[in-house]
């Protein structure tokens, strides 16, 4: 009989180990973050929380090799994605890794089945419009897939933008402020679309300013200053706020 153990990065989707980044040089440099170790599990969802400028995006542009560390290493399941080339590092984020942006990043041109067939066609895949149909029925817009970016609401492009993100079937997606030009309503559409795909074991990582929006996540990182400074799990919107309020003091 074969025993199989599984390595221990497989219950860790993305790990940093002692990341910094700066930007600019001498007087004016800014270190936006600062010696992080962390490690997001797999198949949880993490909100990433802090001051303006305490380094969130940065963090995530980080982990999802959408920028270098000067120093420490990322890994993404098992890869050392800083030891990458730069071609390695775009393949890589074309299969491994979704990203969604608080501004959609939809191209107005393309209809919405179009978009979300996009990175299948770059990853040279012959993408089948039932399976792009489907992808899209899946977040309720079976009925919106010859549309234009302009002709959806706010939310329902920022539902095509996810499921555009996933139709890779990436190993992490992260989100940055996915919510944050969305009405109440259809912010909350589109939380209760990324908690439903936590549940279903998808690991994301989401940078947010709305204190309701990372209380639906598993757990909440909070940044300071580049670094990190609490992890709190299970929390309530009301306390998410409440240690916001204290950091920015
Ligand atoms: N490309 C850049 N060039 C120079 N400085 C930068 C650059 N990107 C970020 N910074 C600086 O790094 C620090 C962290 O920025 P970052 O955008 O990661 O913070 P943030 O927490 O996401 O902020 P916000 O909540 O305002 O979006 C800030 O001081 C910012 O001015």
């Amino acid at each position: 009989m074969t025993t199989t153990i599984a390595p221990r990065a497989a219950a860790t989707a993305v790990a940093l180990h002692g990341v910094s980044r700066s930007y600019g040089r001498g007087s004016t440099a800014v270190r936006a973050v600062d010696q992080v170790d962390v490690e997001f599990r797999r198949g949880t969802w993490t909100a990433v929380m802090g001051p303006s400028g305490s380094g969130k995006s940065t963090l995530l542009h980080l982990a999802a090799g959408l920028e270098r560390a000067d120093s420490g290493r990322v890994l993404l399941g098992d890869t050392d994605i800083t030891a990458a080339r730069d071609e390695e590092l775009t393949a890589l984020r074309r299969t491994r890794i979704g990203f969604v942006f608080q501004s959609f990043n939809l191209i107005g041109s393309l209809t919405a089945e179009q978009n979300v067939a996009l990175p299948l066609r770059l990853a040279r895949r012959r993408p089948g419009r039932s399976e792009v149909r489907a992808a899209l029925a899946d977040v309720g817009l079976a009925d919106r897939a010859r549309h234009r970016p302009r002709e959806l609401s706010g939310g329902q492009q920022q539902r095509v933008a996810i499921t555009r993100a996933m139709v890779t079937r990436p190993e992490v997606l992260f989100a940055d402020e996915p919510t944050g030009a969305l009405d109440s309503t259809s912010a909350r559409t589109v939380l209760d679309l990324l908690r439903a795909m936590a549940d279903n074991g998808q690991s994301i990582v989401m940078v947010t300013h709305d204190p309701a929006a990372a209380a639906r996540a598993d757990g909440v990182l909070f940044l300071r200053d580049g670094r990190l400074v609490d992890h709190v799990t299970g929390a309530s919107a009301r306390e998410v706020a409440d240690r916001l309020v204290d950091l920015e003091h």
